[in-house]
């Protein structure tokens, strides 16, 4: 349990994050979090924030999709095999969610992409190429579900004043499961960068810092900035 890295702190992620913490901290405690933490969040911005959220996990399915066929052609761990397998099988079930919070909040799953989102949607289609790296792939992957993890589970703490309509989201992605997965991605990220060359290292930092900035464009987009 205890090996190097487990709780991402001695890794190139954990040395990435303190590297770049200003904008790590505008993706992960955006004014639309601030909000929901507060209990002062605007429903018409996180209806608008489910709406797009669901478009982007439809993308993010081919995306994960591509890490898995690249994990199984280069990883050689069945286990991080097993952990991408894993984080694929769970967009499933968050696919449902979706459609079962949509109805819930009368939000319509059709609506157009607005442009972050856009953006967002196509950095993430840059990644599924195969000639970008299996370790520039699960560093991007471990950012995008990373944001979510800290930002969700800081409205679940106790000093949280979360509207209780939103717990069912914020348990979703700041749930203590979830927060291993993200450890375990985290770890596997920091394994294949620890190997990796020079220019590769370069690629999957600017990577890391590039879904930074798209998820805190995306939650201004939420916000409707
Ligand atoms: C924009 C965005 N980033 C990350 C996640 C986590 O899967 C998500 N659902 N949406």
């Amino acid at each position: 349990m205890a090996s190097k890295g487990d709780c991402g702190e001695r890794g190139t992620t954990a040395a990435w994050i303190k590297k770049h913490q200003p904008i790590y901290d505008r993706a992960t405690r955006h004014p639309f979090i601030r909000s929901i933490w507060e209990g002062t969040v605007d429903f018409s911005a996180f209806k608008r924030w489910l709406a797009q959220d669901y478009i982007f996990v439809r993308e993010f399915i081919p995306f994960v999709a591509s890490v898995l066929l690249k994990a199984c052609k280069h990883s050689g761990d069945e286990a991080d095999v097993e952990v991408i397998l894993g984080g694929l099988a769970a967009l499933n079930d968050e696919i449902s969610w979706f459609k079962k919070e949509a109805s819930k909040w009368c939000v319509s799953l059709n609506s157009t992409p607005q442009n972050a989102n856009l953006e967002y949607c196509r950095f993430l289609q840059s990644l599924t190429l195969p000639e970008v790296s299996y370790t520039v792939a699960i560093t991007a992957f471990w950012a995008i579900e990373a944001v979510y993890q800290e930002s969700f589970s800081l409205c679940l703490e106790s000093d949280s004043k979360m509207p209780k309509e939103l717990i069912g989201t914020c348990e979703r992605w700041g749930n203590a499961s979830f927060g291993q997965y993200c450890s375990s991605l985290q770890n596997i990220a920091d394994r294949s960068l620890e190997t990796a060359s020079s220019v590769v290292l370069s690629e999957a930092e600017k990577a890391f810092v590039h879904v930074l900035e798209n998820e805190n464009y995306f939650w201004s987009m939420s916000l409707g900035e």
